[in-house]
């Protein structure tokens, strides 16, 4: 389980995040959902240890996260799938995959065969540049990059973002497969209602960089839509 105790952020004098109290349960798919601007990528940053938290508690089962670096958070089991993919165009899918690979330290040599099974389109790419890939297939390579580390909580910044619609459908598949037939937890940032109902099972809402609305997918009203989250 990922517990988050009143997390604060600041940008330079910017309050960010305020007092954040949010827990993403052990085989959950939870999404953080809110409207632009309102903290999401932030947070995930902050758990990731890609920005600096103020104060307040990021626990992962028993490790205190804030104690430790970035990359001790990846070798813990917390992978990260930022938005935008971030994948590199000019590398090659297995050199992408590789780069994933280097945060092990040395400690995995090859990459999983398990990827390939979840994803085989990257094994009938592995020699053509990341570039080359359509929309989908470059959001599967950054799931896929994230996997070599085999987490346990998977962190993903807007899958949807930019993906064909008929792809978003795929997308879903592929997150609803890794959280219940691969038992990952997910944590999921979407700003797609129909996507979120379909694949998620919590959600939480940030409003101004604070939680106001925490539920099972169920809870998640007309009501609650119209006050947080519609533009
Ligand atoms: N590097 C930065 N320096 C200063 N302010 C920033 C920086 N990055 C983000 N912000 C501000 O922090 C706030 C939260 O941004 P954040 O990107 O976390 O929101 P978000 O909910 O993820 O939005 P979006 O859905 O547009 O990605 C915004 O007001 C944004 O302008």
């Amino acid at each position: 389980m990922l517990t988050i105790k009143s997390l604060n952020q600041f940008y330079g004098g910017s309050h960010i995040l305020w007092d954040v109290d949010m827990t993403v349960p052990t085989g959950s798919c939870t999404c953080l959902m809110g409207r632009n601007g309102m903290g999401k990528t932030t947070l995930l940053k902050c758990i990731m240890g890609l920005l600096p938290t103020v104060s307040g508690e990021l626990l992962y089962d028993d490790t205190d996260l804030r104690k430790i670096s970035a990359d001790r958070r990846a070798r813990l089991g917390v992978g990260y799938v930022p938005q935008g993919r971030e994948i590199f165009s000019q590398l090659t899918v297995e050199e992408n995959l590789r780069i994933g690979l280097s945060a092990s330290r040395g400690k995995l040599k090859e990459i999983p065969e398990q990827i390939f099974t979840m994803f085989p389109v990257l094994k009938k790419m592995l020699r053509r540049r990341g570039g080359d890939l359509s929309g989908g297939q470059q959001q599967q390579l950054a799931i896929g990059r994230a996997m070599v580390l085999e987490p346990k909580l998977l962190i993903l910044d807007e899958p949807t973002e930019g993906i064909q619609p008929n792809i978003v459908h795929e997308i879903g598949d592929i997150i609803l497969r890794l959280n219940k037939e691969a038992n990952l937890t997910v944590l999921l940032v979407e700003q797609k209602l129909p996507f979120a109902r379909r694949v998620a099972s919590e959600f939480r809402i940030i409003d101004k960089g604070r939680i106001v609305a925490a539920d099972r997918i169920a809870g998640l009203t007309d009501d609650l839509v119209r006050h947080h989250l519609t533009v």
